[in-house]
């Protein structure tokens, strides 16, 4: 058996942060060996357990994730779309895996991610439950039977507190409809209706964002064909579920070549969509 994994968890005060530490505690292979806040912060020096509301760790929260990466064998990474490139930027000069839930990222900034992914193992999901990967693995063969005929609309709903939209899943799931049907998502994706859009574009995917409150996170694929309408919906209830994902990615990673990895190779759901 191989020895304990030192993790590393950047944004350890936002609510992943937190859950992250969380769940973390409970898994006896993993050690949480730093917790990295935002220069500046007031929580700075805090221990990183009492910060997420478990017992104290005897870590203080630090913003030097330089000198932190020196020390572990694989960061987890849930800051905000700029934070998180210079922290990915940081562990490709240290030459330590990552794991990164953030979403948001543009086209440009998903290359500067998959340039980094050549010089370390970096697994990227914008959703890291086992639910909303098995629905990612199974979508492209659902989307390819229903075919362009049925109308498919993405329905997301999460907190007030949310910056991105369409939420990073919702765009995931989007693209493997899109796969499943030959498309390309950035030619048929309709992520506004507005005054008088007209008629509904044939072979369209389109997007719904609704934001209220403490809503975790919900996803609703919407699949409408003449005289039936076929709903698949993930609700997450708890955060606990993305931080375990995000843990068990951080242990696969162990011993990985440079590569771009996702939840689907973390899970092991590309070996059974093969057998579809
Ligand atoms: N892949 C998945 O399964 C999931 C992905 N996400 C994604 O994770 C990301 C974070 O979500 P969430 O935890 O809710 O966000 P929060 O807003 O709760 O947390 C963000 C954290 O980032 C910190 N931060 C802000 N600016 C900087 C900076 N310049 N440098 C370093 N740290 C900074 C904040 O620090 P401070 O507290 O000091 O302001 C805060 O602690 C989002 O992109 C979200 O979409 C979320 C859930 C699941
Ligand atoms: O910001 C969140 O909270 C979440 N973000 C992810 C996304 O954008 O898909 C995943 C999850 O739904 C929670």
């Amino acid at each position: 058996m191989a020895g304990v994994w030192r993790v590393g968890i950047t944004a350890v005060a936002g609510r992943m942060g937190r859950a992250l530490v969380q769940a973390i505690v409970a898994h006896p292979e993993l050690q949480l060996v730093a917790a990295i806040g935002r220069s500046g912060a007031a929580y700075l020096g805090e221990d990183a357990g009492r910060l997420a509301g478990v017992q104290a760790l005897g870590l203080p929260v630090t913003a030097d994730l330089v000198g932190a990466l020196a020390d572990l064998d694989v960061l987890i990474e849930f800051g905000p779309v700029e934070a998180a490139l210079a922290h990915i930027a940081a562990c490709v000069a240290a030459a330590k895996p990552v794991v990164v839930g953030t979403t948001g990222f543009s086209v440009d900034q998903r290359a500067e991610l998959e340039n980094a992914s050549r010089h370390i193992p970096l697994v990227l999901a914008p959703n890291m439950s086992v639910g909303v990967n098995v629905l990612l693995a199974f979508l492209p063969a659902i989307s390819a039977v229903l075919g362009e005929g049925y109308d498919v609309e993405i329905v997301e709903a999460h907190h007030r507190h949310k910056m991105d939209a369409p939420s990073g899943t919702a765009l995931a799931l989007g693209r493997a409809v899109a796969t499943g049907r030959g498309q390309r998502l950035d030619e048929v994706q309709c992520l506004d209706r507005n005054g008088i859009p007209g008629p509904r574009m044939a072979g369209s995917i389109g997007f719904a964002t609704l934001r209220g409150a403490d809503v975790v996170g919900e996803h609703t694929v919407w699949m409408a064909g003449t005289g039936e309408r076929l709903e698949l919906t993930h609700r997450a209830s708890s955060r606990l579920n993305f931080a375990e994902g995000a843990l068990r990615a951080a242990s696969w990673l162990r011993n990985r070549a440079p590569n771009l990895y996702d939840m689907q190779d973390v899970l092991g759901l590309k070996d059974l969509t093969a057998l579809q």
